[in-house]
């Protein structure tokens, strides 16, 4: 048995390993251009989650029943179904800030072009006439899980914080640096070692490792 990550993004491979380590098994991640990046065409955090590894494993079987067709020596499709020993695991992520409706929510990493610090601008400019205490925000993170018996299950983990009025801080990139947390620092400002293990990754991960150790139990 093996875990197969289904994302595209490099800076979420290191994380999610690091999150799933504890269950122990061996760690897999796509290699460059083998499928398509998924389309996160889904409302929800939970939706998009699903999306990527429902993705990843269509495109996995849709290698395999090719490989069937170029040669007859190879099992079955669905011998090749139940030998598919692999866990596919895939993330979605984003902020959502309560007085914009829950905006930019699923949208995060593309609301708009340029990069997470140009789309924390836009935002902090939509919140200008805002005030404290009403800059309430929060991460969400969904870990989707999806195992060779095709059960799927779905993790979530939130963050709770609020929305500075100025991007603060150096030890980090894009949101981090207008995400504070209740003592008024954002996540860029302060050592990771200070919030990492409460943030909405680490819990969604943390969900999802027990989720996996509890199916991979003898029944
Ligand atoms: O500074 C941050 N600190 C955080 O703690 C945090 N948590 C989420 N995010 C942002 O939320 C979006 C997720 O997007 P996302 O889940 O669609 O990922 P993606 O499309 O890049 O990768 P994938 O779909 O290949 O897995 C991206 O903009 C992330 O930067 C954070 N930014």
């Amino acid at each position: 048995m093996e875990i197969l990550l289904a994302t595209w993004n490099r800076q979420k491979l290191a994380w999610m390993a690091n999150g799933l380590q504890q269950v122990g098994l061996p760690i897999h991640i796509l290699r460059d251009g083998e499928i398509p990046e998924a389309e996160e065409s889904g409302k929800t955090c939970e939706e998009n989650a699903l999306l990527k590894v429902r993705e990843v494993r269509a495109a996995k079987e849709a290698r395999m029943s090719a490989a069937h067709r170029a040669s007859s020596s190879l099992p079955t499709l669905s011998e090749n179904k139940a030998t598919f020993d692999t866990i596919i695991v895939g993330e979605d992520s984003g902020l959502f800030i309560d007085a914009l409706n829950g905006f930019p929510g699923v949208r995060t990493a593309r609301f708009a072009a340029g990069t997470d610090n140009d789309r924390s601008q836009i935002i902090l400019e939509r919140m200008l006439s805002l005030k404290e205490g009403q800059r309430k925000a929060c991460f969400v993170s969904v870990v989707a899980v999806q195992f060779p018996d095709g059960q799927e299950d779905v993790y979530r983990g939130e963050f709770h914080g609020e929305i500075s009025f100025a991007p603060m801080g150096t030890l980090s990139e894009g949101y981090a640096r207008i995400f504070q947390l209740l003592n008024g620092q954002t996540l860029a400002s302060l050592n990771p070692a200070q919030w990492e293990g409460r943030d909405h990754r680490r819990q969604a991960l943390s969900l999802a490792s027990a989720g996996i150790l509890k199916w991979l139990e003898p029944r």
